[in-house]
């Protein structure tokens, strides 16, 4: 069996953690984990998914073939700097970082790796993450396949050029966070229409999930499904003016652009202070 290695440990790694074991690809014994000093985080994550927990680099290290780059792009390079003495030319590393590219990883590293830069999301957790992967040409076909095989067991997984990530970071990657928002002024909306909470709640996700089963299962395009539910003179096409006076649908489509041009800044800006 595989030795996964993650430095980091924040909500990203435990989406990829929580998802990589309840669909069985891996058990915790198999996955070590490392963060900065949240010895706390550490501990639940042991407790949660037994995994193994430590901040001795050398048995996080040892005999690993997977090294999970998990920390925020303001971190990695001193992460990087810290375990740079034990990345082998054998291991594959997978990065999930916002924006950084892979060259600015091996630069880092100063060492030919084999890099696989991911853009993964959190509903990994679920088994239903959206997932873009680009690679370097020094992953070999049989780790590749075990990348496939690993986001695949998280969700969707599909190889982009590496230019592409950062307009996936915006739209999925950061995806999930818009569909919270609206959920959250869904559920916000119920307390001043006069719905109990926990009523209210279940119909919202089961309206979102239905909505989304929609968009998958029917040939129909997400306009037309839309057309579908508004009568003229009804009720939706009374809420959607609304919407339409805000611009929503605007502020959606500015919103994912600003979210990609963010990602592409956040490589520009660690360029920067590297010099790459
Ligand atoms: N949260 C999300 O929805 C997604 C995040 N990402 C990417 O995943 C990465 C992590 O994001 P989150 O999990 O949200 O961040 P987070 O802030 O929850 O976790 C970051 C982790 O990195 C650790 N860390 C920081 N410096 C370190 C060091 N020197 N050595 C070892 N560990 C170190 C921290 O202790 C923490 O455990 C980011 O680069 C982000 O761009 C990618 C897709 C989705
Ligand atoms: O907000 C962020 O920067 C990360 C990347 C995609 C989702 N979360």
């Amino acid at each position: 069996m595989k030795k996964i290695a993650f430095i980091g440990a924040g909500s990203m790694a435990e989406a990829l953690i929580s998802g990589m074991i309840k669909n069985n690809l891996i058990d915790g014994d198999h996955i070590w984990v490392t963060n900065k000093c949240n010895h706390e985080k550490l501990n639940q994550l042991q407790a949660q998914y037994h995994v193994q927990i430590t901040y001795d680099l050398q048995s996080l290290f040892k005999e690993t073939n997977i090294v999970f780059l998990a920390m925020k792009p303001k971190d990695v390079a001193e992460a990087v700097h810290k375990i740079k003495a034990y990345l082998k030319k054998d291991m594959l590393i997978i990065s999930v970082l916002a924006g950084v590219s892979i060259n600015s990883i091996e630069s880092l590293a100063e060492e030919e790796l084999a890099i696989v830069r991911a853009m993964p999301n959190t509903s990994a957790t679920v088994g239903r993450s959206a997932s873009a992967l680009s690679i370097n040409n020094r992953v070999t076909a049989e780790q590749m396949k075990l990348v496939q095989q690993i986001f695949e067991t998280v969700g969707l997984a599909t190889t982009v050029r590496e230019d592409q990530l950062d307009a996936v970071t915006g739209l999925s990657g950061s995806g999930p966070a818009y569909i919270y928002y609206l959920a959250e002024a869904m559920e916000k909306s119920a307390e001043e229409i006069g719905l109990e909470k926990g009523m209210a709640k279940k119909f919202i996700i089961q309206t979102l999930i239905g909505a989304a089963e929609m968009l998958d299962k029917s040939p129909k395009e997400s306009e037309q499904l839309r057309k579908d539910v508004t009568s003229p003179g009804g009720t939706t096409e009374a809420g959607l003016k609304v919407l339409d006076e805000h611009a929503v649908q605007q502020a959606v489509i500015d919103c994912i652009k600003e979210a990609t041009a963010q990602s592409k800044k956040l490589g520009l800006n660690f360029n920067k202070s590297m010099k790459v």
